[in-house]
């Protein structure tokens, strides 16, 4: 088993200092300056919530899949994400089980991870992402 953390919890919404209204208010703070991820149209702002984060995301571009979502299910969660340390291995375990990912390859993801996204309807209703950090990842929760 290669699942080692609940890395984040995405939460879609058009505007990162509205969405990030709950979570200040909460006291959390980002990880860092905010991050644009042109591969995914998005700018992401990461609140730690201990060892695992709150991911902030909104679009950059009309033809983000976050402003799709947005578009039709408007702001809120988006989807869970879970840190593995071998993404390919993990992908060709889970495909030969029958999982659907939404590509065949990994994709950047933020800080320098690689991330897969399997598709909603295999998650029981719930977009579910793979990420792999960078070896020697620094950082209390290795972000
Ligand atoms: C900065 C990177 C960061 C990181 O962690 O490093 C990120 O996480 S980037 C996050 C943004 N990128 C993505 O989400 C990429 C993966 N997403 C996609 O490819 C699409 O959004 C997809 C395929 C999930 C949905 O695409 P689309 O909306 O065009 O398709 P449909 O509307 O036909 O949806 C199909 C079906 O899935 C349901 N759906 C869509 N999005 C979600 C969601 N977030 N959670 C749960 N379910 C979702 C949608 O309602 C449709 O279901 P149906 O019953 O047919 O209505
Ligand atoms: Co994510």
């Amino acid at each position: 088993m290669t699942v080692t953390l609940l890395d984040h919890v995405a939460i879609a919404t058009p505007d990162l200092d509205l969405g990030s209204a709950p979570y200040t208010a909460l006291g959390l703070t980002p990880e860092g300056p905010d991050e644009e991820v042109a591969a995914q149209g998005v700018r992401v702002r990461a609140f730690v919530v201990g060892e695992t984060l709150i991911e902030l995301l909104a679009p950059i571009r009309p033809d983000s899949p976050i402003a799709g979502f947005l578009e039709k299910r408007g702001p809120g969660l988006h989807h869970t994400a879970y840190r593995v340390t071998d993404l390919e291995a993990e992908m060709a375990r889970l495909r030969a089980s029958g999982a659907r990912f939404l590509s065949d390859t990994p994709s950047p993801g933020r800080a320098g991870t690689r991330v897969a996204f399997l598709h909603p309807k295999w998650g029981a209703g719930t977009l579910m992402e793979l990420v792999e950090h960078p070896a020697g990842a620094h950082g209390s929760a290795g972000h």
